[in-house]
C-alpha cells in the first residue's frame, strides 16, 4: 500500500543517515555501498562508481533517456557531513531517532542526506507508477566527497573528468536550504569564500613596557578595521538593504599570538613578535574581487603597519567568460520556467530566486556555463544546517519525494532549446 510504500522511504532515510560520514575521516565506501544497492533495487537505473581520489569514491546513477544526444539532467548530493558534538544534542547525532511529532534526528538530516534519498525514492515512485516510463533526457544523481571541505577532490576533479565532459549536463540540480515559511527557497548563485589571514609583526619587549609598534598592537589595529567593515556591511542586512547573502561577510575564526612559556600557557610578562588573525570572508558574485583585495592591502593589512596577509580563494568568482559566476532565472534560461511549473504542478509555490550565503559544488557547474539552481524541498522547517539537533519531519521529507517526482518528470521530458552556453 502506499503508507507502506512512505514507511518504507523513512527507514530508508533512517539507514543512510545513520552512516556516519562526518569529517574529518568520512568512510565513503559505507554510503556508496548503500546508495548503488538502494539504485539497483529500482528497475531500469545503471550505477558505476569512479575513483578520482583514492578512498574517495563518487557514485553516478543514470537513467537512460530515449533521446541521448540531448543534453542530460544531472541531480547532485554530497556524501560526507560536517561534524557533531553529540554531547549537546538531544538524541545521538547518528541514531537517526525519529520522535512521535515524525522528527527524524541526525546530522545530515537537511545537509544533505533527505536529498539523496528523495532523488532515489522518486525515480522509484515514477517507475511504479509506469513500469514503461522512459525519460526523453537521460537523468544522472551524483554522489559526491568532500563538499563539505570544498569539493577539491569531489566535484572540482569529477567536472574535469571524461565520464562528466561525455554525461553532456544541460541542468544542475544541487541542495537548498530549508525555508522558515509556506515557501520553498531556491538558489541561483552562491558566494565564494576566502579564507584571509592577516599577520603583523613588530617589536617585542618586556610586558611591562609602553612603546608603540608591538605585534599586538598592529594586529588589534587591523581586527578594529575589519570589525568595522563587518558592522557596516551587517547594518545593511539590519535595515534590510540587502540580504544576508549579498553583503560581503568578513568573520573572525581564530586569533594566534603569544610566546608559550613551556606548560600550555603564555608567558604574561612578553609581549610577542608576531600575531596573526584568521577570517571566513564570503563575495557575492556581484562585487568586484580587486576593490576588497585593494582594501585588504591598503586599510586592513597595510605594509605601513608591518602587517601582511595572505588570500586562499576557495572558489571562483567568474565563469570561464569572465561573466559572473550565476544562473539566470528569467526567460533568457529555459530551464528555469521548466523547474518553476514543475514545483506548482506539485501543489508548491517558490519564493523569490536567492543567492545562497554560503558555497555548495555547484559553483563548478556554474563556472562551465552550465545552468545550476540550489533546491532542497524543505518547507516550514527550521534552518538547521551545521547546528546541534538537526533534524527533519517525515512529512516534509515524504513531501519532498513528491515534489521530486514533478521536477524529474519535466525536466526530463523537456525538448525543447537548452545549450550548455
Ligand atoms: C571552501 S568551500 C566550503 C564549502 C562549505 N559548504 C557548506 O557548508 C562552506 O563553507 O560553505
Ligand atoms: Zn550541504
Ligand atoms: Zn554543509
Amino acid at each position: 500500500s502506499q503508507k507502506q510504500e512512505q514507511l518504507d522511504a523513512v527507514t530508508r532515510f533512517q539507514q543512510y543517515l545513520r552512516i556516519n560520514t562526518a569529517h574529518p575521516n568520512p568512510d565513503y565506501s559505507a554510503p556508496v555501498s548503500y546508495l548503488n544497492d538502494l539504485a539497483n533495487s529500482i528497475p531500469n537505473l545503471r550505477t558505476r562508481t569512479l575513483y578520482l581520489t583514492p578512498n574517495k569514491p563518487l557514485l553516478l546513477v543514470t537513467l537512460y533517456g530515449s533521446k541521448p544526444l540531448l543534453p542530460s539532467i544531472l541531480l547532485n548530493s554530497h556524501m560526507d557531513s560536517v561534524p557533531a558534538e553529540p554531547a549537546k544534542w538531544s538524541h545521538p547525532p547518528f541514531s537517526a531517532v525519529k520522535t512521535e511529532d515524525g522528527k527524524i534526528f541526525a546530522r545530515g538530516a537537511q545537509d544533505d542526506k533527505c536529498i539523496a534519498i528523495q532523488y532515489l525514492e522518486a525515480l522509484r515512485n515514477i517507475m511504479e507508477e509506469d513500469p514503461f516510463f522512459k525519460p526523453v533526457r537521460t537523468v544522472h544523481i551524483c554522489y559526491v566527497p568532500d563538499e563539505e571541505i570544498g569539493g577539491f577532490d569531489g566535484m572540482a576533479k569529477f567536472v574535469e573528468s571524461d565520464e562528466f565532459k561525455e554525461m553532456n549536463v544541460g541542468f544542475f540540480l544541487d541542495e537548498g536550504q530549508a525555508s522558515t515559511n509556506d515557501k520553498y527557497r531556491v538558489f541561483y548563485a552562491d558566494r565564494s569564500p576566502w579564507n584571509l589571514v592577516i599577520k603583523a609583526v613588530g617589536v617585542p619587549g618586556h610586558g611591562s613596557r609602553m612603546y608603540d609598534n608591538s605585534a599586538m598592537e598592529n594586529l588589534m589595529k587591523s581586527v578594529e578595521v575589519v570589525s568595522k567593515f563587518r558592522e557596516n556591511q551587517f547594518d545593511l542586512v539590519k535595515a534590510g538593504v540587502l540580504p544576508n547573502s549579498e553583503v560581503i561577510s568578513a568573520n573572525p575564526v581564530y586569533l594566534k599570538a603569544g610566546t608559550p612559556s613551556g606548560d600550555g600557557n603564555f608567558a604574561m610578562n612578553m609581549q610577542p613578535s608576531e600575531a596573526e588573525a584568521g577570517y571566513d570572508v564570503r563575495l557575492p558574485p556581484t562585487v568586484d574581487p580587486d576593490l576588497l583585495k585593494k582594501r585588504i592591502a591598503e586599510e586592513w593589512a597595510p605594509a605601513t603597519r608591518n602587517m601582511t596577509y595572505h588570500i586562499i580563494e576557495k572558489g571562483p568568482l567568474r565563469d570561464i567568460m569572465g561573466r559572473p559566476i550565476m544562473t539566470a532565472t528569467n526567460e533568457s534560461n529555459p530551464w528555469w520556467a521548466v523547474f518553476k511549473d514543475a514545483i506548482e504542478a506539485s501543489g508548491g509555490e517558490l519564493s523569490k530566486p536567492e543567492i545562497l550565503a554560503s558555497t555548495t559544488d555547484a559553483r563548478y557547474m556554474r563556472r562551465l556555463g552550465i545552468p545550476a539552481l540550489g533546491f532542497s524541498p524543505m518547507k516550514n522547517t527550521p534552518i538547521l544546517l551545521h547546528d546541534h539537533n538537526e533534524h527533519l519531519k517525515d512529512t516534509v521529507f515524504l513531501e519532498g519525494i513528491k515534489v521530486y517526482e514533478s521536477i524529474i518528470k519535466s525536466l526530463s521530458s523537456f525538448e525543447g532549446r537548452a545549450q550548455t552556453i
